[in-house]
């Protein structure tokens, strides 16, 4: 086990690099994966993210490194796929055949109970509202994305290997596939999930672990990340004598430096800006004023994200 591994970890990835010619796709990336926990994995294009899912399936091999599942050296690629349930992001399924008869064909390699499997399948495909009686040609890019989750969810997997699972997915059944995430963890199962959606991985991960260029650029709670993000907010304080000169506004301006704006009608003034710091530090210096309103909106956890696609040293 690495430093960090315990004995509820599921995934290990331990100094794994790959190259392609020059190109190094990974480049001694390691961080483990919880037991019961949902990571998101997310990165420009050409990060490695692919790359990386490759190798935990044992589509491909590491040229230095490990992956380690539930503590041991991966080895029975059969036995471990079982236990593995894998969304590729590109899906191919035979356009020419029904979607149940490819789930039950793809069933039957995961093993386990034949009835749990099928009640499982039907449920989810009702949950996930697509009739699996349709020939796969004949259905819309979202309804063949479906097809996908439900292949990777009905045998219950220990691991959930998601290559951008809601792509295509309308906006409900993006919620539905969330819930279905959320109920798998609570059963104790693992989801590695791939994406580009930063709402996706804001809304299903509990951890995210940002890739780029083949290295981690950050890995980090999903909770700690809302934190650190800033958010828009408004504060409206009455006009007196006193708020209009900018030394009475002076603490509240030095929080939403250095782009606030101060703005006077109807008897009050509006401070509009970004908080990059704490909501505590805000609150108590707004409270000092003669206060009439305060606005602050969600935190902006894309532009973190998309700030440590570009910066070149950005640590957890
Ligand atoms: N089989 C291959 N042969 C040659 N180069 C490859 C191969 N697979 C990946 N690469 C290269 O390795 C790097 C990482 O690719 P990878 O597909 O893992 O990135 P990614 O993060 O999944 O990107 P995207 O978000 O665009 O899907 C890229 O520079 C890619 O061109």
């Amino acid at each position: 086990m690495s430093e960090g591994a315990t004995a509820s970890t599921a995934v290990e990835v331990a100094d794994v690099s790959k190259a392609f010619g020059r190109v190094h796709a990974l480049d001694g990336v390691s961080f483990d994966v919880g037991a019961g926990e949902v990571v998101g994995l997310i990165g420009p294009n050409g990060a490695g993210k692919t790359t990386l899912l490759r190798i935990l399936l044992e589509v491909m091999r590491p040229d230095r490194g490990a992956v380690r599942f539930g503590g041991e050296v991966r080895g029975d690629g059969a036995h471990l796929r079982r236990q593995i349930g894998y969304l590729p992001g590109d899906l191919r399924l035979d356009p020419q055949r029904r979607g149940r008869a490819i789930l039950h064909d793809l069933d039957a390699l995961s093993g386990g109970a034949v009835a749990t499997r099928a009640t499982r399948l039907g449920a989810l495909a009702d949950r996930l509202e697509i009739d699996l009686g349709r020939r796969v040609g004949d259905l819309s890019k979202g309804n063949r994305q479906k097809i996908g989750l439900i292949q990777a969810f009905a045998h219950d997997p220990a691991l959930l290997v998601l290559d951008e699972p809601t792509s295509g997915l309308d906006p409900v059944v993006q919620q539905t596939f969330l819930d279905v995430v959320r109920e798998a963890r609570d059963r104790g199962r693992t989801v590695l999930l791939s994406s580009h959606d930063i709402s996706e991985i804001e809304r299903g991960a509990d951890r995210v672990v940002l890739l780029r260029s083949g290295r981690i650029a950050a890995d980090s709670s999903v909770a700690a990340l809302r934190d650190s993000a800033p958010r828009r907010v408004r504060v409206v304080v009455q006009e007196q004598a006193d708020t209009t000169r900018t030394d009475t506004l002076a603490p509240l301006l030095a929080l939403l430096a250095p782009d606030a704006k101060v703005s006077s009608a109807d008897g009050s003034t509006a401070i509009d800006g970004v908080l990059a710091g704490p909501v505590a530090d805000l609150v108590r210096a707004a409270s000092a004023l003669p206060l009439v309103d305060l606005v602050v909106e969600e935190p902006d956890l894309q532009s973190v994200v998309l700030g440590r696609y570009a910066r070149p040293e950005a640590a957890s």
